[in-house]
């Protein structure tokens, strides 16, 4: 059976490269190491996309700040209907309200929408009035002002910065495919954005990171991780955080997301208790799924610590993806450019296995 498009290369790209048997991650020719905690989201941007916006990273934090109050113009048009919706929903549907086209303007806006709306969506949620972006702050320290209306910490804006340049981009995944098919027809880079982010959503690509919190709370103590995941396992049910199509060893991103939650613990943002709990848990699934699966190895991945790091930074865990496409907004838009500029229209074949009429 045709399943998974399991090692097809599909496209050709300069944005980043996977390396699944040994754990390494290099986006836009630099190793996760040496950008993690050490760039700002705006230089990421400038490396991913510098080339097609014609900008250093000055030019384009002035011009990611004008956007995001660009966007901001578009909360005014929020309805009852929108708020009625989960936050991805609603930022889709607001991502939806902007122009569509395949110029830096449109490029500049979908940078900014995911920071811009889902601070103002949660706030709208919970009967708060909405923050308007700054002139002053960097993208992560905006985002965070807009969530919270107080100036974040230093260490909560590294922490930020660190997730979103980790999150940035990663090879051919299910979001960035659908990006890149949709980028193909020439529709625009919006409705590329918009097909990235209904693939996004979904529990086995960026929408489970909210699901590990639940298991975190539903597990309660360490001494109850073993007894509770193997009893899931048991039923058949995934281990959300665990597991991948690529990486056959660890993850690279659990461990840059582990020190920058370590380093928010440090500034006394995280719970002695709920890292321990983390750990825990993480050792007993590790075990257990290598007891379940021992041909198959399944490792932490990126949405683990992601969990734990944004709710540290007081991000509600129904939010979680729309953080996460806030970060890979830089890597679809890198992918749409080059489908548009280098690529043709995709459209692969289908094989008819069904009956034929006498
Ligand atoms: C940003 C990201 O997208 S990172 C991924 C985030 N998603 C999750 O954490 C959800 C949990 N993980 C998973 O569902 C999977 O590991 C995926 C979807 C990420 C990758 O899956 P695939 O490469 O398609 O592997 P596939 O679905 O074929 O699984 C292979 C086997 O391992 C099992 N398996 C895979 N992941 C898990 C898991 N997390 N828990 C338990 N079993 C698992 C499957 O049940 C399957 O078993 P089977 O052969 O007996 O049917
Ligand atoms: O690469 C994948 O298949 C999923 C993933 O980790 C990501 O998109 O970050």
């Amino acid at each position: 059976m045709i399943s998974g498009l399991d090692d097809v290369i599909a496209a050709e790209t300069m944005l980043s490269d996977v390396d699944g048997l040994n754990g390494r991650l290099i986006i836009a020719g630099h190793s996760l190491d040496a950008l993690a905690g050490h760039t700002s989201y705006e230089a990421m941007l400038a490396l991913l996309l510098g080339d097609f916006l014609e900008a250093d990273v000055a030019t384009i934090t002035r011009h990611l700040a004008a956007a995001r109050k660009e966007v901001h113009g578009y909360i005014e048009g929020v309805d009852a209907a929108i708020l009625a919706l989960s936050p991805i929903e609603g930022l889709r549907a607001m991502i939806a309200r902007l122009p569509d086209g395949e110029d830096r303007d449109t490029a500049y806006r979908l940078l900014a929408a995911p920071a811009v709306f889902t601070p103002a969506l949660l706030r709208l949620q919970q009967g708060l009035p909405v923050v308007a972006p700054s002139d002053t702050l960097g993208h992560a320290a905006d985002m965070l002002a807009m969530l919270t209306g107080t100036a974040p910490t230093q260490a909560q804006v590294n922490a930020l910065d660190t997730y979103l340049v980790t999150v940035s981009d990663h090879g051919l995944n299910a979001s960035t495919f659908a990006a890149r098919v949709v980028a193909s027809t020439r529709a625009g880079v919006t409705s590329a954005i918009l097909a990235a982010l209904s693939a996004l959503k979904g529990p086995l690509h960026g929408g489970a990171p909210g699901p590990v919190l639940d298991m975190l709370d539903a597990i309660g103590t360490p001494d109850r991780a073993e007894p509770w995941l193997a009893a899931e396992l048991a039923r058949g049910e995934r281990l959300m955080g665990f597991g991948h199509r690529i990486y056959r060893v660890r993850d690279p991103r659990a461990d840059a997301l582990k020190n920058a939650l370590r380093q928010l613990a440090e500034a006394g943002a995280v719970p002695a208790d709920r890292l321990a709990l983390a750990e825990a848990v993480e050792r007993s699934a590790l075990a257990l799924l290598r007891q379940k699966k021992p041909d198959r190895a399944l490792e932490t991945n990126v949405e683990f610590y992601t969990a734990l790091l944004l709710e540290a930074l007081g991000l509600p865990r129904e939010a979680f993806t729309c953080v996460f496409a806030a970060g890979r907004v830089g890597g679809w838009i890198g992918h749409a450019r080059e489908q548009i500029d280098h690529g043709r229209l995709i459209r692969p074949q289908s094989k008819y296995i069904g009956p034929l009429a006498a």
